[in-house]
């Protein structure tokens, strides 16, 4: 690991390298893949090419202890430029790409794995688990795509950088933004919460001052919730990811204590002992008396870790100077000029520094040091009778503290964040207010004079630290997986569960059994959750013992009749695929489909669209190898109006995706009379929801429709109300009357997740419908679950688009598939205000991609076939 080369490079790499180690030992783990970015640049090591890596073992008792795990490995997707290195901040319009190519390596691996060892069946994924916001954007499309749990680890939260960002009073608030594409974070965790089931935090302190600034997350409401389902009552379709405190550890394998180091002599070395390490010395020729107490910083270049304030401490306090020697271990670097800018200003700084203070023989700052040299600049420190000093203005956990602590270094460390929990846990040195400058000299000062209190801190670290060991954390940590609801897809799961209640694993039908008992019970609660007032009201209600009773005991009559019935059930409502052999075949057997997700203003612009797309690929549909699939807000039956108006038939299509991608129906060839000509997938709802609110959701909704009013003199009109007809079972619709008197997208979603209501909100029509459909279904995700059900591969899908769309147009323009935009189609603005989003649209869409091309002159027949041909999906 190259910890510390750059911003992207510190704690979180080596945590979630260490983490999937640890794991990939755990008796009862088969395989842990650790997904990330492949690079083949010249100016990153060639291993970042690499597909994958096998992460090794630490020791051969991990080996043993493996049995017949295959361990843990590091999986390099491709995204984004392949041979440039891009920042974290600049990733976020590649997400969708990632998420396309982890799930292709999932579907794989599942594959492969099931062929090893599963009888052919496929192996699913247990969980899903984002660290760092990107990752808990892509977590949370593929735990929905997979239909997996999801869990989430922050690291390091957007919400908490922006405050302290915007208290030190550098940037601006659009400036911060511009740096740090901080919005488009923010919505990103946001997005983590609203899909996970559990967050894995360092400490305390990060669920209640950092999560609690987040919309989707309140302490106090959480815990209503967990109450309410304890007693079995309904929580109205709003749920909270449960916040669990499992600290990171360390691999302790490496860590050699000597009490000798205490009393070695630094310069020269006794016979028979091992050499000093080269690092020493490249760290002792900064020194004028290199004999005398180490105070050690080992930081990321990084403004916040506030290394400033601990130059200008030492620098000004002349009896601290007198007493101690300063290291500062920040990254490596080759020339200051060529390193990052805000790395390159916190290093001139300190330069500046130095020499105003005159601290020339009195602080070091090597220019490289290796990951294994890190543990002997520690032993340095402790050998020196030192201190180990991490002043951030807040460090969300800190893993230094731990190293520190486990080389017997006492610390001094900022009392904001992770480090009052690891303190309460060590009790190995002292905390500082990090804006006090006198308070961090005092502290070092004291810590480092005082040679009692300096021994009972560096033993109380040493005694404690076994308690920050990684398989404890595993442990713990398992054990949290296993108390999420198992989920998969449907067309898996019911024939698992029959299979299992007979099969060997009892313990696994056991736990489907509560599982299901507890889903009976949510959804029961669910079917009065109608009466409910404001969400206080749901809260403060009464819920009648009687009729709770009345739930539960219907609940465990259905369970009492077995799992059969459950199956049963099940099956009786899935729809019949086979009716309908022909339609996954013909999708199958598509050389490319072409998916129309134009969201045309009128029918007769949106079936000259559909014709134009046609006529553009006549000749390869001519024989069978484009198929065609209609992606909108529509519903079926608006669909079915526009197919026949076009004078269409529905089997030119191989599928609908209605709804704004909460319906995914196939042609019919024949019907009865009365009925449309359709399938309705669903397997599809099954697969999409998850935490959807339903009724409780709806009277919600409903609620704050008829708060919406524009009043005209003494009347008062309802601006939105319910469109019944065009609503469906995972589709609450709305009609709004006057689109400039409704909140924009990013004020409905921060009052959805304020009441921890998780669903997905849309304007479409030019903003004169709203559509709420669960968390993670949309017109994108549509596609994901074509390729997970039917196989269809992404790469083979072209997406036509218009110049602007619904509200969640942005989404259909990231992927593996290939999109054309159609110049001239949906230009309308007029609602813009609606799509405010936070962030714009180039921080979450990669415009310059080859698979993005954007027709010419307008839509026709021409001039869609030539952005075809760009794309090499036709032949020129
Ligand atoms: O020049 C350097 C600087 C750092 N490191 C290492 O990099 C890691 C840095 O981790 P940490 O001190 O925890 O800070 P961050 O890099 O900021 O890590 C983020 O992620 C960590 C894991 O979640 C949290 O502990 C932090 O609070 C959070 O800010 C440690 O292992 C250091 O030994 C080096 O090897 N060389
Ligand atoms: O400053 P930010 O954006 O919060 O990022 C910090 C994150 O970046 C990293 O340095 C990447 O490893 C992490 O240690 C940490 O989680």
């Amino acid at each position: 690991m190259e910890l510390g080369r750059d911003s992207d490079t510190g704690g979180q790499v080596k945590y979630v390298v260490e983490l999937a180690r640890a794991l990939g030992t755990m008796p009862g783990v088969y395989r842990v893949d650790l997904l990330t970015r492949q690079i083949s640049a010249p100016d990153v090591d060639w291993s970042y090419g690499e597909p994958t890596e096998m992460l090794t073992p630490r020791s051969s008792q991990d080996v043993h202890e493996m049995g017949e795990s295959s361990g843990a490995y590091i999986v390099r997707i491709p995204f984004g430029p392949r041979d440039k290195y891009i920042a974290k901040e600049l990733l976020w319009p590649h997400i969708q790409e990632f998420v396309d190519g982890a799930l292709g390596h999932i579907m794989q691996m599942s594959k492969v794995l099931g062929e090893q060892v599963a009888g052919g069946q496929p192996v699913w994924p247990v969980a899903i688990h984002g660290h760092y916001a990107d990752a808990g954007d892509s977590a949370a499309l593929l735990s929905g795509a997979l239909n997996v749990p999801m869990l989430f680890t922050g690291h390091s939260l957007g919400r908490d950088k922006l405050e302290q960002l915007l208290k030190q009073g550098r940037q601006s608030r659009e400036e911060i933004n511009a740096t740090y594409k901080i919005m488009r974070r923010i919505e990103a965790e946001e997005l983590a919460l609203d899909a996970s089931e559990v967050v894995v935090t360092s400490t305390r302190q990060e669920i209640e001052e950092q999560w609690r600034l987040y919309d989707g997350f309140d302490v106090i409401l959480a815990r209503k919730l967990r109450a309410r389902i304890k007693r079995g009552v309904s929580c109205y379709g709003r749920f909270m990811p449960r916040m669990v405190i499992i600290p990171p550890g360390m691999e302790f394998n490496h860590v050699v204590v000597h009490d000798g180091d205490m009393d070695g002599d630094l310069e020269g070395n006794e016979e028979n002992q091992a050499p000093d390490p080269p690092i020493w010395s490249e760290v002792m020729r900064f020194f004028t008396n290199p004999r005398k107490p180490m105070i050690l910083a080992l930081a990321r270049p990084d403004p916040k870790k506030n290394i400033l304030t601990l130059v200008k401490a030492f620098g000004e306090c002349r009896p601290l100077r007198e007493l101690a020697n300063l290291t500062l271990i920040l990254g490596n670097r080759e020339a200051i000029d060529e390193m990052s800018s805000t790395s390159a200003a916190v290093l001139t700084s300190i330069l500046k520094l130095i020499d105003k203070y005159d601290l020339y023989g009195q602080v070091a700052y090597p220019k490289h040091h290796k990951q294994s040299d890190v543990p002997e600049i520690y032993r340095l420190a402790a050998k020196t009778k030192g201190v180990f000093i991490n002043p951030a203005f807040i460090e969300p956990f800190g893993l230094t503290l731990i190293e520190a602590a486990a080389y017997g270094l006492p610390m001094v460390a900022t009392r904001n964040g992770g480090p009052v929990d690891i303190h309460r846990v060590l009790d190995n040195g002292l905390l500082v207010d990090p804006h006090d400058q006198n308070a961090i000299s005092d502290a070092l000062y004291k810590l480092v004079s005082d040679k009692q209190l300096w021994a009972r801190c560096r033993q109380n670290g040493l005694n404690n630290i076994h308690l920050f060991s990684w398989p404890e954390h595993c442990k713990t940590y398992l054990s949290r997986i296993a108390s999420c609801r198992p989920r998969h897809p449907q067309w898996q799961r019911s024939d698992e569960v029959f299979e299992n209640s007979e099969s060997d694993s009892p313990g696994d039908s056991l736990r489907d059994i509560q599982d299901i008992s507890l889903n009976l019970k949510l959804s029961l609660d669910g079917e009065k959750a109608g009466e409910s007032g404001s969400l206080d009201n749901v809260f403060d209600s009464e819920d009648s013992i009687a009729e709770r009773k009345n739930n539960l005991e219907k609940a465990v009559s259905k369970l009492s009749k077995g799992l059969k019935v459950f199956h049963k059930v099940g099956s009786m409502e899935k729809p019949d695929q086979n009716s309908n052999p022909s339609k996954p075949a013909v999708l199958r057997r598509r050389k490319h489909i072409f998916v129309i997700a134009v969201d045309s203003d009128s029918d007769k612009d949106f079936v000259d669209i559909i014709q134009k797309i046609f006529e553009a690929a006549s000749k390869d549909s001519m024989s069978g190898l484009v198929g065609f699939i209609l992606s909108t807000a529509l519903t079926i039956a608006e669909i079915h109006a526009v197919v026949i108006s076009g004078g269409m038939v529905p089997t030119d299509f191989d599928a609908f995706i209605c709804n704004s991608g909460s319906d995914l129906y196939y042609p019919l060839t024949s019907s009865e009379d009365s009925e449309l000509p359709y399938e309705i997938d669903l397997d599809y709802h099954s697969q999409i929801e998850y935490r959807w609110g339903g009724e409780g959701l709806r009277k919600t909704l409903i609620r704050w429709a008829a708060s919406i009013v524009d009043k005209k003199g003494e009347t008062e009109e309802q601006v939105v109300t319910e469109d019944e007809q065009r609503s469906s079972a995972y589709c609450h619709a709305f009609t709004v009357q006057n689109p400039s008197l409704v909140p924009s997208i990013k004020e409905l979603r921060k009052m959805m997740r304020i009441q921890a209501l998780r669903c997905h909100v849309i304007y479409s029509h030019d903003g004169t419908k709203l559509h709420v459909i669960p968390v993670l279904a949309s017109r994108s995700q549509a596609l994901r679950y074509l390729y997970v059900r039917w196989g269809i591969e992404l790469s083979n899908m072209v997406v036509f688009v218009g110049e602007s769309g619904d509200t969640d147009y942005e989404s259909l323009l990231g992927g593996v598939h290939k999109t054309v935009i159609l110049k001239g189609a949906c230009e309308t603005t007029t609602q813009s205000q609606l799509k405010f989003r936070g962030y714009p649209l180039e921080d979450v869409v990669a415009f310059d991609s080859p698979t993005n091309v954007k027709t010419e002159d307008g839509y026709s027949t021409k001039d869609i076939q030539s952005a075809l041909c760009q794309l090499r999906v036709l032949k020129s």
